[in-house]
């Protein structure tokens, strides 16, 4: 059962009981989802079949890789401009803005204080992977290319349990959609900060934004300091503190708008962790996000079950993925 208190609270759902369940077990699951996506657009999943030995050791190939010296990360360089979103991102590349369109405005946002490593699928060829040379930190090119295997896995079945939940025509609809996984798998590391400058987000390690591709999974260190905006109370932020053996799911704009809004893209930051006394020192945080975004020329128009003649009209017009994504990708670098 997925917690029922207040619904701005984040649930925490059991996924074995869609990866393993009788027929009956999914249809709850995919209620679960449902109905977590409707209400804050955040879930925790336990039991998701992402091996925690694996999830462990990426956290510790995350710190490796960052912990590199500067010029050996650079090695791997984030090219210039945000169409070819693969290698290393120094502390200060990257604005995260939410949706602001403008460049001057774009440029008096904080700039968050992070360092970050993209891959994606190795057949990408619109986006290949840009890897640091194998002697610079050997095992490091074929674990993330495993991990990025399993959180994928992880993906298509969320999806199948969010198709499930619509009761889309094609019991795969939306995995479908996604059938060549263009997905990015995104290590990150923010320095330790002294606490007084993450008070009163003065300064986010992370500026808050909505996630732009359809799903995202999130695992978090034992740090702390993920918000997640209240739904009901717009401007409140709520701590997402992690949860041991649990990965958050969340929906990105695109599929807020696939789903005709029915789910909820929420704006999140990371800030000051919970615990944390003013005129300490926030230790390092490392993160692993794993975006998703559908195959480049997918249509994205309301789903079934998201719409119809009715009290729920269509509110979007239908665009490709492909158009969606550049238009976000081409503000996020400058
Ligand atoms: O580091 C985190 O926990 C959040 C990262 C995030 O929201 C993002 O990269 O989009
Ligand atoms: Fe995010």
């Amino acid at each position: 059962m997925g917690s029922t208190a207040a619904s701005s609270e984040i649930p925490i759902v059991d996924f074995a009981k869609f990866l393993n369940g009788s027929g009956e077990e999914k249809e709850e699951v995919a209620r679960q989802l449902d109905s977590a996506f409707c209400n804050v657009g955040f879930v925790y999943l336990k039991n998701h079949g992402v091996l925690k030995e694996l999830v462990e050791e990426c956290f510790s190939w995350n710190k490796k890789f960052f912990a590199l010296p500067q010029e050996t990360k650079m090695l791997a360089p984030h090219p210039p401009g945000g169409s070819h979103h693969r290698g290393y991102s120094g502390p200060g590349a990257e604005k995260v803005t939410q949706h602001i369109y403008d460049k001057d405005e774009i440029s008096k946002q904080n700039d968050d204080f992070k360092e970050s490593f993209e891959s994606g699928n190795i057949h990408d060829t619109d986006q290949p992977n840009i890897w640091p040379p194998d002697d610079t930190l050997p095992g490091f090119r074929p674990f993330m290319e495993t991990f990025f295997l399993s959180c994928s896995a992880l993906v298509h079945n969320v999806l199948d349990a969010l198709s499930l939940a619509l009761h889309t025509p094609s019991p795969n609809l939306l995995s479908s959609a996604h059938g060549k996984s263009r997905f990015q798998l995104r290590i990150l590391h923010y320095p330790p900060v002294a606490a007084d400058q993450l008070k009163d987000s003065k300064r986010s390690r992370i500026n808050a934004h909505s996630d732009f591709g359809s799903l995202t999974l999130l695992f978090q260190d034992s740090v702390g300091g993920l918000e997640v905006e209240d739904p009901h109370q717009p401007g409140i932020f709520r701590p997402a503190p992690p949860i041991e053996g649990t990965v958050l799911v969340n929906i990105g704009d695109l599929m807020a708008r696939w789903s005709n809004d029915r789910w909820r893209s929420t704006v999140h930051r990371v800030g000051l962790p919970e615990r944390a006394g003013l005129g300490e020192m926030v230790p390092d945080r490392y993160s692993i996000p794993f975006f998703a975004t559908p195959d480049r020329d997918t249509i994205v128009e309301a789903l079934p079950g998201c719409w119809d003649d009715g009290s729920r009209p269509r509110r979007y017009g239908p665009v490709t993925t492909f158009e969606y994504v550049q238009m976000r990708m081409e503000t996020l670098y400058n």
